[in-house]
């Protein structure tokens, strides 16, 4: 992206170039960046006059007691205070983005479920209007559990703004690609990428070139880290470089504006007269981000057996509860399967977890009909699933030849709560009625005589 490509009257700083180009790598580093030289106040954060006449304002993303590490805040230098971007508030209604708790007395969550393709229609739909939330865990006033969503965008925001403080959102695009020009720059996404939008941040969603569809993590609880590696050591999985913050840009734009506020659970609208991106140099370390899926160095079984998912964790959300994480994202990339007298697929299994799958671009192994892409899986928790009649017969008959899983990328959000169903999941959303017939034809093949069949 170059800088004639960014929204009208918008300033970026100028700095980051060649393959960072509008963005500063690392994952979780304290970050400086101006787009006006001179702006940020040198060697302390609240100076009685701020350069260039702005205020400064902290955003706090972790209690100010944090222990170090998890600690996280930013500090922004801006045309108008916060306060400035909001006015009263009146409650508006969006029917189909749903928070937990959201159990539906009529609709049956437990079960095996698997949707087509949302349909991105022909109606206009904004970020804000095109959420359509599958399923909801745990409580969004007690900051635990997660949404997952489907996002239908076929119109850009215009003068118009919003920010959840509930969650989190993680952006898993699947088709088109999406702008977010946020209070701290300007991301620009694509499929087979990722953001990460932290609570708070006040954004607006432009699609660049067309209509696009794609699936959201909305994180009520604590926020989204890289795992642990263990024994892995210091590289592989998601690299620390590889995750891009924005540089800082703003707008000093008059124009009435309509900010879109989501609270616990609820939606609250107010208007101003001037857009609320106005951050002209910030330094801290809570920031919007992204990553590009590709860069995912995957680690598996290089001699037999299937280790758990848990491997290809991207990014975890941690509980509270030690290895117990309120989500993980786990992707499941193109790799060699080179396991040796093993069934290579992923194994028949009932999980505490619950498990949300999407699929972005291919073929999954486990499923190899029927989970297309722009499609949705669900294993609610303790349900038995794994591969179909399909997949079985091929894991256990194929050659124990290495053999590159190519022309697949999907993707699970593991929740330790219960995923309840949303009534636009279980009536309107295209649900496979015969999704679990995939496994009927599953035959016995016990005979009492020892020996494989
Ligand atoms: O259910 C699924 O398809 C996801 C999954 C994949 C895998 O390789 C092992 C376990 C698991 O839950
Ligand atoms: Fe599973």
């Amino acid at each position: 992206m170059t800088t004639q490509d960014l929204p009208r009257g918008m300033i970026r700083a100028t700095g980051a170039t060649g393959p960072h180009e509008g963005y500063m790598p690392g994952f979780g580093n304290d970050f400086e960046t101006e787009a006006l030289p001179g702006t940020l106040p040198q060697g302390q954060n609240s100076p009685q006059k701020c350069n260039y006449g702005l205020y400064a304002e902290q955003l706090s993303g972790t209690a100010f007691t944090a222990p170090r590490g998890q600690n996280e805040r930013t500090w922004c230098y801006r045309i108008r205070p916060s306060v400035k971007h909001t006015g009263r508030f009146r409650k508006i209604d969006l029917p189909y983005w749903q928070s937990a708790p959201n159990v539906d007395p009529d609709v049956i969550s437990l079960g095996q479920y698997r949707w087509d393709p949302v349909p991105l229609g022909d109606q206009a739909l904004t970020w804000i209007t095109g959420m359509r939330t599958m399923t909801t865990a745990g409580d969004v006033n007690t900051q635990t559990g997660m949404a997952s969503h489907i996002y239908l965008v076929t119109a850009s925001m215009q003068d118009e703004y919003f920010f959840s403080a509930d969650s989190e959102l993680l952006v898993v695009p699947q088709e088109g690609r999406l702008r977010f020009c946020t209070e701290l720059g300007v991301i620009d996404l694509e499929p087979r990428e990722i953001a990460i939008i932290p609570r708070g941040l006040v954004y607006r969603v432009e699609l660049p070139d067309g209509p696009a569809r794609g699936f959201v993590c909305e994180n009520y609880g604590q926020k989204f880290d890289l795992p642990g590696r263990g024994p892995i050591g210091a590289n592989c999985l998601a690299n620390p470089r590889d995750f891009k913050c924005p540089v800082a840009a703003f707008e000093d734009r008059d124009a009435a504006s309509r900010v879109v506020i989501k609270w616990c659970g609820q939606f609250h609208e107010t208007f101003i007269d001037h857009s609320p991106l106005d951050v002209v140099a910030w330094h801290g370390n809570y920031c919007a981000y992204k990553y590009d899926l590709r860069t995912y160095s995957p680690v598996g079984a290089i001699l037999f057996d299937h280790p758990d998912p848990s491997i290809f964790t991207v990014l975890t959300a941690p509980s509270g509860q030690e290895g117990t994480a309120n989500i993980d994202f786990v992707l499941f990339r193109e790799r060699w399967m080179v396991a040796e007298h093993s069934f290579r697929p992923p194994w028949y299994h009932k999980n505490i977890m619950s498990e949300l799958m999407g699929n972005i671009h291919g073929i999954y192994d486990a499923k190899p009909k029927g989970f297309v892409p722009g499609g949705v899986s669900l294993h609610n928790m303790m349900l038995p699933h794994g591969p179909d009649r399909a997949a079985f017969e091929h894991g256990s008959t194929e050659p124990m030849q290495p053999v590159k899983q190519d022309n697949t990328m999907q993707f699970m959000f593991e929740t330790r709560f219960p995923q309840h169903l949303t009534r636009f999941a279980a009536t309107e959303a295209p649900l496979q009625d015969d999704y679990i017939d995939c496994w009927d034809s599953i035959e016995k093949k016990f005979d009492g005589t020892p020996g494989t069949k």
